[in-house]
């Protein structure tokens, strides 16, 4: 697989990483096994999620900048929403829990809203993520990622 692809770029890319509780365990493992290419962008994550992560990295020997934000429930997600307003998220990978109720619901659907607003992959699953770290589009300097457009729509 063509991995080399994102580890290799220049630009340093600006990723988050969230994930509920029961996909934990997938996110460390997604992350563990892209920690060569991780390492080289800057990690923004909810705060447990973030600090599972750096404990497994430390476990690998894996150096990395991670930035660990609030926990999920405690404003995690709205603060990551707030940096995707901002344009200061590439790339977002967020694993969710579609089988269990969450109490900040309203949160969740804020990042993922902005995220659709603001044009800023998002992966809420494993396939998805490792589609979005392989693309060549990462590479392209001719592309750019073009600005939705909404329109009124009058029937
Ligand atoms: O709840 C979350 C995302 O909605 C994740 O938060 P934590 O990483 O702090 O558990």
């Amino acid at each position: 697989m063509n991995r080399e692809k994102i580890e290799n770029m220049d630009k340093q890319l600006t990723i988050a990483l969230v994930a509920h509780d029961r996909r934990k365990a997938d996110m460390v493992e997604w992350a563990v096994f892209n920690a060569d290419m991780l390492s080289k962008h800057k990690l923004i994550c909810t705060g447990t999620t973030g600090g599972l992560i750096q404990k497994a990295f430390e476990e690998k020997g894996v150096e990395a900048e991670i930035v660990c934000m609030n926990s999920g429930p405690l404003g995690g997600d709205a603060e990551i929403a707030a940096l995707v307003v901002r344009k200061q998220i590439n790339l977002a990978v967020f694993l969710i829990d579609d089988l269990n109720a969450q109490p900040h619901e309203a949160d969740i659907q804020m990042l993922l809203r902005q995220c659709r607003v603001h044009n800023v992959p998002i992966a809420c699953n494993r396939y998805s993520a490792d589609l979005m770290i392989t693309s060549s589009l990462w590479d392209d300097e001719d592309y750019v990622p073009s600005e939705p457009r909404y329109i009124k729509f009058d029937r």
